[in-house]
């Protein structure tokens, strides 16, 4: 059955303000509920709940009811979310990636497994993180190089699309991650992916734009935070990003195409991390940087 998000548009402070009268209409429901950003320039957003179909007329009502007071003039719009197999089918053939000594896969491909290589199984679908595309090659590379290196006792992967970064952290070394999307649909596929790939406990994926959930700070201060989420939200969680880093901890930033690097190192230079090593991508960098 398919799967719809009911959503309003509104300013980021309304979207919030909407996030918490929703949260408070379906409590501890299994529905998910989110705000994302739509056009920053223009401060537009969306608060979203994300339902199956045959629950849409009782939900929208329900919506409908929670904001009226506060948004008398909201109009409640509708996505349908294609399937997540439809579109796996159409990239069944993509081949395996290897970064370091991870190989990432999809089902079709266990067989190519050999005996070295940490393998994780992610088949392509409605989540970012194949491995194909050269910043999450980049993260994979640059985490193995990372904690080989230094002591990592726990990690955040913040945007963690498929959860392949933070399947790859896990396999490495037997740590607690924190694993976090904007995107509820991505966190529903990394919470198969991490079944998929055989990990039981240790990674505890949330729904939360930017550091905006009490888990941070529960799980936090981390000595390695990952987060490959383009070059404009990463400047933009630049302080609160160094604040749940731990002393002498590392961070792993991608989704950078290579002209804006230097903004991006600026960003962090201000919150006194500093530039350690750049690996180069497809036209993408991944940097690593460290508190001192
Ligand atoms: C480029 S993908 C990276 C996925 C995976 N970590 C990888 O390396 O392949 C970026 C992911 O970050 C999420 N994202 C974007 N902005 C975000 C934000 N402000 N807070 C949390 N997640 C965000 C997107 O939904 C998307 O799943």
């Amino acid at each position: 059955m398919s799967e719809i998000r009911l959503y309003v548009t509104s300013t980021e402070k309304g979207a919030a303000e909407i996030l918490d009268l929703l949260s408070e209409v379906f409590g501890e429901e299994d529905f998910a509920i989110a705000t994302t950003e739509v056009d920053e320039r223009r401060d537009i957003w969306e608060a979203s709940v994300y339902l199956m179909k045959d629950e849409e007329e009782a939900v929208r009502e329900r919506i409908a009811e929670g904001i009226r007071h506060a948004f008398p003039n909201a109009v409640i719009e509708r996505e349908v979310i294609p399937d997540v197999d439809w579109i796996a089918r159409s990239l069944e053939g993509l081949k395996p990636v290897r970064a370091g000594r991870f190989l990432v896969h999809g089902s079709h491909d266990r067989d190519k497994v050999k005996l070295n290589d940490i393998a994780i199984e992610i088949d392509a679908g409605q989540a970012f993180g194949t491995g194909h595309h050269g910043t999450t090659a980049g993260c994979l590379e640059m985490i193995e190089g990372v904690m080989r290196a230094r002591t990592v006792r726990n990690a955040l992967d913040l945007g963690t699309g498929s959860g392949v970064l933070a399947i790859a952290v896990r396999k490495l070394r037997h740590i607690k991650v924190l694993a976090t999307d904007i995107d509820p649909v991505a966190v529903r596929v990394a919470k198969e992916n991490v079944r998929r790939n055989g990990i039981a406990s240790g990674i505890r994926l949330e729904t939360a734009p930017g550091f905006h959930s009490p888990a941070f700070r529960k799980e936090g201060p981390f000595d390695l935070i990952i987060a490959n989420i383009l070059a404009r939200p990463l400047m933009k969680v630049a302080p609160q990003l160094a604040a749940h880093l731990a002393p002498g901890g590392s961070v792993i930033l991608s989704g950078i195409l290579a002209g804006q690097r230097w903004k991006v190192l600026s960003a962090y230079n201000g919150v006194k991390l500093r530039h350690v090593r750049t690996i180069w991508r497809n036209g993408w960098v991944t940097i690593h940087l460290r508190h001192g």
